[in-house]
Formats: C-alpha cells, structure tokens, sequence
C-alpha cells in the first residue's frame, strides 16, 4: 500500500483544491513523459474532443490525448494506476464522495496550443466528482506559460494560476471550479484523469 500524504486530502476539503509537488517517484514521471512523447512521435495520440460540439468548439482545445488502460499498459502507469486507486481509497475514507472509478488520458499540447475556459463535469452527467492533473514536463519555468487558471469565486483573488512543474498533482472539484490552460512556449504534456461516482442505476 502507498501512503497517500494527508495534505492532499485536507487541502481539497478545505479549499476545493489541492496542488501538491513531488507526488510520484521522479524515474516513473521521466517514464510516462517518454511514453507520451513517443506516442506523439509515432502520430497514435489523437484530437481531443470536447462534449458533443466536438466538431463547433475545435479551437478552443489544442491537445492531443490518448486514453489509459484500467490497469496501465507498462509499469509506470501501472505505478500510476496503483497509487491513483490508493487516493480514491483515501479520497473515499475521508470526503465520503463515492468515487467508483478513474479514467485516464495523457494530453499532449503542441507549443501555442491552449484549452479555453470551461467546466469539467458535462451538463447532461453528475459523474465526474474530482478533477486531477499530473504534470510531465522536464525543467518548466513560469515564463514557459501553459499555466492551468483556476477560477476561484473569490473576489479578492479571482483566478490563481498554477505552473505545470513536473511531478505536480493538481485535484479540484469538477462541477465547481471553471478553468483554462494558457498557451505555452514548449509542449506540455500531462496525465489528467477524473474521478466518477458510480453510473446511475436506471430507472
Ligand atoms: O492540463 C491542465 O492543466 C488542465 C486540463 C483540463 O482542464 C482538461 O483536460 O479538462
Ligand atoms: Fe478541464
């Protein structure tokens, strides 16, 4: 079991939010960013869509994605799986959300490409409870850009902008925070995966 640092989980339930460096061993971060750099390399990373009007909104998403496996396809992201299943656990224990499930894709932004303001969890689904990204990126600066904006509801501090250093985990709450990748100078690159509640059984 991987002990899962409790300032992670405070943090989101305090604030809705929680940024938390060095989260995975650096060789598995170095790993999963020459993954998804060779899918880029080797043209398999497709498109990403956005919600039905994938076809209208194509601007406004610049990234190119590739969806995870359950269980990973190599040893780091099974790394990645294992210890992302122990912070549902967790997650679970302590916020009582009722997370069932992760899924996953690496997204890989080609340098000036952004992602515009929006929300995660779509209108017509209550499913994605929490939002997570874990950055790839080798040696970022904040004059790099590609900062994710948060927005904030807080009139005195409207958006905080988070830089996308490597081996950062970023989590928030998918219906309540609106959000925005800025351009970058470099390509960045990263695993953003959401947690869901379990399908609604029907009716
Ligand atoms: O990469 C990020 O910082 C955020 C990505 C994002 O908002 C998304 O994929 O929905
Ligand atoms: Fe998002």
């Amino acid at each position: 079991m991987t002990p899962i640092p409790h300032s992670i989980i405070s943090a989101l339930e305090t604030n809705g939010y929680s940024i938390y460096d060095d989260f995975l061993p650096d060789s598995v971060i170095r790993q999963l960013a020459q993954e998804a750099r060779d899918m880029a390399a080797a043209g398999t990373l497709k498109p990403a869509r956005v919600g039905l009007q994938a076809q209208s909104q194509r601007d406004i998403r610049g990234d190119l994605t590739h969806w995870l496996e359950d269980r990973g396809d190599s040893p780091a992201q099974q790394h990645y799986t294992h210890v992302m299943n122990e912070l549902c656990g967790a997650l679970n224990r302590s916020c009582f959300l009722g997370l069932h499930t992760l899924e996953t894709h690496f997204a890989v932004y080609p340098p000036g490409t952004a992602y515009g303001r929006h929300l995660d969890q779509f209108r017509d689904s209550q499913q994605r409870i929490i939002s997570s990204i874990l950055y790839l990126n080798d040696d970022w600066s904040a004059s790099d850009g590609g900062q994710l904006r948060l927005y904030l509801e807080q009139p005195e501090r409207p958006h905080l902008d988070v830089v996308p250093h490597g081996n950062r985990l970023v989590l928030f709450e998918s219906a309540r925070f609106w959000h925005e990748v800025l351009p970058a100078s470099r390509e960045r690159i990263s695993l953003t995966g959401w947690f869901r509640a379990r399908d609604p059984s029907p009716l």
